[in-house]
Protein backbone atom coordinates (compact mmCIF):
# COMPACT_ATOMS: atom_id res chain seq x y z
CA UNK A 1 0.00 0.00 0.00
CA UNK A 2 1.25 3.35 -0.45
CA UNK A 3 0.72 6.25 1.91
CA UNK A 4 -2.36 9.37 1.55
CA UNK A 5 -0.83 11.38 3.71
CA UNK A 6 1.96 11.72 6.20
CA UNK A 7 2.53 14.14 9.30
CA UNK A 8 5.71 15.51 9.85
CA UNK A 9 6.50 17.58 13.32
CA UNK A 10 2.71 18.66 12.94
CA UNK A 11 2.03 21.44 15.52
CA UNK A 12 -0.35 24.22 15.75
CA UNK A 13 -0.53 27.14 18.51
CA UNK A 14 -3.53 29.05 19.11
CA UNK A 15 -2.05 32.71 20.82
CA UNK A 16 0.09 30.90 23.18
CA UNK A 17 -1.70 27.70 23.76
CA UNK A 18 0.07 24.76 21.61
CA UNK A 19 -2.76 22.10 20.62
CA UNK A 20 -1.02 20.01 18.41
CA UNK A 21 2.29 19.16 18.73
CA UNK A 22 5.01 17.43 17.39
CA UNK A 23 2.69 14.99 15.40
CA UNK A 24 3.99 12.23 13.09
CA UNK A 25 1.81 9.56 11.20
CA UNK A 26 1.02 8.44 8.05
CA UNK A 27 -2.33 7.38 6.49
CA UNK A 28 -1.94 4.31 4.20
CA UNK A 29 -4.82 4.56 1.00
CA UNK A 30 -7.22 2.55 2.10
CA UNK A 31 -6.73 2.69 5.55
CA UNK A 32 -9.81 3.33 8.13
CA UNK A 33 -8.42 5.67 11.02
CA UNK A 34 -10.39 6.47 13.68
CA UNK A 35 -9.63 9.84 15.29
CA UNK A 36 -9.99 9.33 18.75
CA UNK A 37 -9.70 11.68 21.88
CA UNK A 38 -10.77 13.72 24.69
CA UNK A 39 -12.95 16.48 24.06
CA UNK A 40 -11.26 19.99 22.99
CA UNK A 41 -7.91 17.72 22.39
CA UNK A 42 -7.84 19.19 18.58
CA UNK A 43 -9.79 16.29 16.63
CA UNK A 44 -11.17 18.81 14.55
CA UNK A 45 -8.47 21.16 14.07
CA UNK A 46 -6.17 18.01 13.09
CA UNK A 47 -9.42 17.69 10.06
CA UNK A 48 -8.94 21.34 9.58
CA UNK A 49 -5.08 21.23 8.79
CA UNK A 50 -5.81 17.86 6.79
CA UNK A 51 -8.55 19.89 5.16
CA UNK A 52 -6.57 22.98 4.56
CA UNK A 53 -8.37 25.23 5.98
CA UNK A 54 -5.65 25.68 8.69
CA UNK A 55 -2.16 25.89 8.50
CA UNK A 56 0.42 24.33 11.06
CA UNK A 57 2.66 26.52 13.44
CA UNK A 58 5.41 24.03 12.71
CA UNK A 59 5.65 20.93 10.52
CA UNK A 60 3.63 19.81 7.67
CA UNK A 61 1.62 17.59 5.86
CA UNK A 62 2.81 15.73 3.20
CA UNK A 63 -0.16 14.41 0.61
CA UNK A 64 0.78 11.80 -2.23
CA UNK A 65 -0.15 13.38 -5.04
CA UNK A 66 -0.27 16.99 -3.75
CA UNK A 67 -3.26 18.01 -1.86
CA UNK A 68 -4.64 20.03 -5.01
CA UNK A 69 -4.59 17.11 -6.84
CA UNK A 70 -6.62 15.32 -4.28
CA UNK A 71 -10.33 15.01 -3.25
CA UNK A 72 -11.34 15.37 -0.06
CA UNK A 73 -15.09 14.70 1.10
CA UNK A 74 -16.26 15.46 4.31
CA UNK A 75 -19.66 14.51 6.30
CA UNK A 76 -20.06 16.59 9.07
CA UNK A 77 -22.16 15.89 12.72
CA UNK A 78 -25.69 14.98 12.19
CA UNK A 79 -27.87 18.47 12.52
CA UNK A 80 -31.70 17.74 12.70
CA UNK A 81 -32.84 19.71 9.53
CA UNK A 82 -36.01 21.70 9.45
CA UNK A 83 -38.49 20.20 8.29
CA UNK A 84 -39.46 22.71 6.06
CA UNK A 85 -36.07 22.21 3.68
CA UNK A 86 -37.01 22.40 0.04
CA UNK A 87 -34.61 20.17 -1.70
CA UNK A 88 -35.32 16.87 -2.97
CA UNK A 89 -32.35 14.45 -1.53
CA UNK A 90 -31.98 13.93 -5.12
CA UNK A 91 -31.41 17.74 -5.39
CA UNK A 92 -29.18 17.70 -2.36
CA UNK A 93 -27.00 14.94 -3.35
CA UNK A 94 -26.00 16.71 -6.95
CA UNK A 95 -26.37 20.42 -5.43
CA UNK A 96 -22.16 20.67 -5.76
CA UNK A 97 -22.21 18.53 -9.12
CA UNK A 98 -23.37 21.46 -11.10
CA UNK A 99 -20.52 23.76 -13.14
CA UNK A 100 -21.52 27.23 -12.28
CA UNK A 101 -22.42 27.93 -15.51
CA UNK A 102 -24.80 25.58 -16.66
CA UNK A 103 -27.95 25.45 -14.39
CA UNK A 104 -28.13 21.78 -15.21
CA UNK A 105 -27.21 18.56 -15.06
CA UNK A 106 -25.18 16.96 -17.85
CA UNK A 107 -26.10 13.43 -19.02
CA UNK A 108 -22.72 12.55 -17.54
CA UNK A 109 -23.25 14.05 -14.43
CA UNK A 110 -26.48 12.70 -14.02
CA UNK A 111 -25.46 8.98 -14.53
CA UNK A 112 -22.87 9.33 -11.89
CA UNK A 113 -26.12 10.66 -9.56
CA UNK A 114 -27.84 7.90 -10.10
CA UNK A 115 -25.00 5.79 -9.62
CA UNK A 116 -24.27 7.17 -5.87
CA UNK A 117 -27.89 7.22 -4.97
CA UNK A 118 -27.62 3.15 -6.11
CA UNK A 119 -24.70 2.73 -4.16
CA UNK A 120 -25.89 4.80 -0.93
CA UNK A 121 -29.12 3.01 -1.04
CA UNK A 122 -31.40 6.14 -1.79
CA UNK A 123 -32.89 5.42 -5.39
CA UNK A 124 -35.78 4.77 -3.84
CA UNK A 125 -35.93 7.66 -1.53
CA UNK A 126 -34.32 10.09 -4.12
CA UNK A 127 -37.53 12.12 -4.33
CA UNK A 128 -38.49 12.49 -0.60
CA UNK A 129 -37.36 16.47 0.18
CA UNK A 130 -34.38 16.53 3.05
CA UNK A 131 -36.31 17.72 5.76
CA UNK A 132 -38.83 14.92 5.69
CA UNK A 133 -36.13 12.27 5.61
CA UNK A 134 -35.30 10.38 8.62
CA UNK A 135 -31.80 10.89 10.46
CA UNK A 136 -30.36 8.22 8.30
CA UNK A 137 -31.21 8.98 5.06
CA UNK A 138 -29.76 12.35 5.90
CA UNK A 139 -26.86 11.37 6.98
CA UNK A 140 -27.01 8.77 4.06
CA UNK A 141 -27.43 12.31 1.75
CA UNK A 142 -24.27 13.91 3.54
CA UNK A 143 -22.22 10.77 2.71
CA UNK A 144 -24.22 10.43 -0.87
CA UNK A 145 -22.98 14.39 -1.43
CA UNK A 146 -19.31 14.05 0.10
CA UNK A 147 -18.65 11.20 -2.58
CA UNK A 148 -19.72 13.02 -5.71
CA UNK A 149 -16.37 14.40 -6.32
CA UNK A 150 -15.29 11.09 -6.23
CA UNK A 151 -12.95 11.16 -2.89
CA UNK A 152 -9.74 9.64 -1.91
CA UNK A 153 -10.56 10.83 1.32
CA UNK A 154 -12.86 10.43 3.07
CA UNK A 155 -13.71 12.77 6.95
CA UNK A 156 -16.70 11.82 9.15
CA UNK A 157 -16.84 14.41 11.43
CA UNK A 158 -18.99 12.83 14.53
CA UNK A 159 -21.00 12.17 11.06
CA UNK A 160 -22.70 8.96 13.24
CA UNK A 161 -23.04 11.43 16.80
CA UNK A 162 -26.86 11.39 17.98
CA UNK A 163 -28.03 9.08 15.29
CA UNK A 164 -29.72 5.85 17.22
CA UNK A 165 -27.65 2.42 17.02
CA UNK A 166 -29.49 0.89 14.13
CA UNK A 167 -28.79 4.07 12.08
CA UNK A 168 -25.12 4.52 13.17
CA UNK A 169 -24.52 0.95 12.18
CA UNK A 170 -26.25 1.35 8.78
CA UNK A 171 -23.95 4.57 8.00
CA UNK A 172 -21.04 2.63 8.93
CA UNK A 173 -21.80 -0.51 6.98
CA UNK A 174 -22.56 1.83 4.48
CA UNK A 175 -18.70 3.67 4.49
CA UNK A 176 -16.65 0.31 4.89
CA UNK A 177 -18.46 -0.96 1.81
CA UNK A 178 -16.90 1.94 -0.13
CA UNK A 179 -13.91 1.58 1.72
CA UNK A 180 -13.48 -2.18 0.73
CA UNK A 181 -14.73 -1.65 -2.90
CA UNK A 182 -13.97 1.61 -3.77
CA UNK A 183 -10.38 1.60 -1.64
CA UNK A 184 -11.47 5.02 -0.35
CA UNK A 185 -9.69 6.32 2.50
CA UNK A 186 -11.33 6.91 5.74
CA UNK A 187 -10.76 9.40 8.97
CA UNK A 188 -13.60 8.27 11.32
CA UNK A 189 -14.08 10.93 13.99
CA UNK A 190 -15.58 9.85 16.85
CA UNK A 191 -16.39 9.38 20.37
CA UNK A 192 -18.25 6.04 19.97
CA UNK A 193 -15.25 3.54 20.82
CA UNK A 194 -17.52 0.98 19.89
CA UNK A 195 -18.05 1.62 16.85
CA UNK A 196 -14.42 2.67 16.16
CA UNK A 197 -13.84 -0.72 17.04
CA UNK A 198 -15.87 -2.56 14.94
CA UNK A 199 -15.85 -0.64 11.68
CA UNK A 200 -12.43 0.92 11.46
CA UNK A 201 -8.61 -1.03 11.53
CA UNK A 202 -6.04 1.84 13.12
CA UNK A 203 -6.87 4.79 15.37
CA UNK A 204 -5.40 7.68 16.10
CA UNK A 205 -5.49 8.61 19.83
CA UNK A 206 -5.10 12.24 21.21
CA UNK A 207 -3.86 12.98 24.45
CA UNK A 208 -2.93 15.99 25.78
CA UNK A 209 0.27 16.95 24.45
CA UNK A 210 1.05 13.37 23.11
CA UNK A 211 -0.92 10.76 20.44
CA UNK A 212 -0.67 7.11 20.46
CA UNK A 213 -1.00 5.12 16.58
CA UNK A 214 -1.92 1.42 16.50
CA UNK A 215 -4.17 -1.04 15.22
CA UNK A 216 -7.61 -0.89 16.38
CA UNK A 217 -7.64 -4.06 17.84
CA UNK A 218 -4.62 -2.64 20.35
CA UNK A 219 -6.42 -0.15 21.73
CA UNK A 220 -6.70 -0.05 25.27
CA UNK A 221 -10.09 -1.70 26.17
CA UNK A 222 -10.39 0.37 29.58
CA UNK A 223 -9.93 3.58 27.97
CA UNK A 224 -12.68 6.40 28.50
CA UNK A 225 -12.40 9.52 26.74
CA UNK A 226 -14.48 11.71 28.72
N1 LIG B 1 -9.30 29.05 15.57
C1 LIG B 1 -9.04 28.83 16.88
N2 LIG B 1 -8.56 29.81 17.67
C2 LIG B 1 -8.28 29.60 18.98
N3 LIG B 1 -8.47 28.42 19.61
C3 LIG B 1 -8.95 27.41 18.88
C4 LIG B 1 -9.28 27.55 17.48
N4 LIG B 1 -9.73 26.36 17.02
C5 LIG B 1 -9.71 25.51 18.07
N5 LIG B 1 -9.24 26.14 19.19
C6 LIG B 1 -9.04 25.53 20.49
O1 LIG B 1 -8.26 24.36 20.29
C7 LIG B 1 -8.68 23.32 21.18
C8 LIG B 1 -9.00 22.07 20.39
O2 LIG B 1 -10.24 22.25 19.72
P1 LIG B 1 -10.87 21.16 18.77
O3 LIG B 1 -12.21 21.69 18.34
O4 LIG B 1 -9.91 20.82 17.71
O5 LIG B 1 -11.05 19.93 19.76
P2 LIG B 1 -11.84 18.57 19.53
O6 LIG B 1 -10.92 17.47 19.96
O7 LIG B 1 -12.37 18.50 18.14
O8 LIG B 1 -13.04 18.68 20.57
P3 LIG B 1 -14.52 18.03 20.55
O9 LIG B 1 -14.36 16.56 20.80
O10 LIG B 1 -15.18 18.72 21.70
O11 LIG B 1 -15.12 18.37 19.23
C9 LIG B 1 -9.86 23.87 21.97
O12 LIG B 1 -9.40 24.34 23.21
C10 LIG B 1 -10.34 25.02 21.12
O13 LIG B 1 -10.92 26.03 21.93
Amino acid sequence: MTELVKAQQLGITFGNRAVLKDLNFELERGSMTSLIGPNGVGKTTLVRLLIGTLQPTVGQLVFTPERQALHIGYVPQFRNLEAEYPLSIRSFVGLNQLKSHLPWHTKSEKQALNQILAQTHLTDLQKTTLGNASGGEKQKAYLAQALISKPDLLILDESTASLDIETKEEVMSLVAELNQEQGITVIFVTHDLELARKYTDQYLLLKRGQYEMGPIAQLDPNLELD
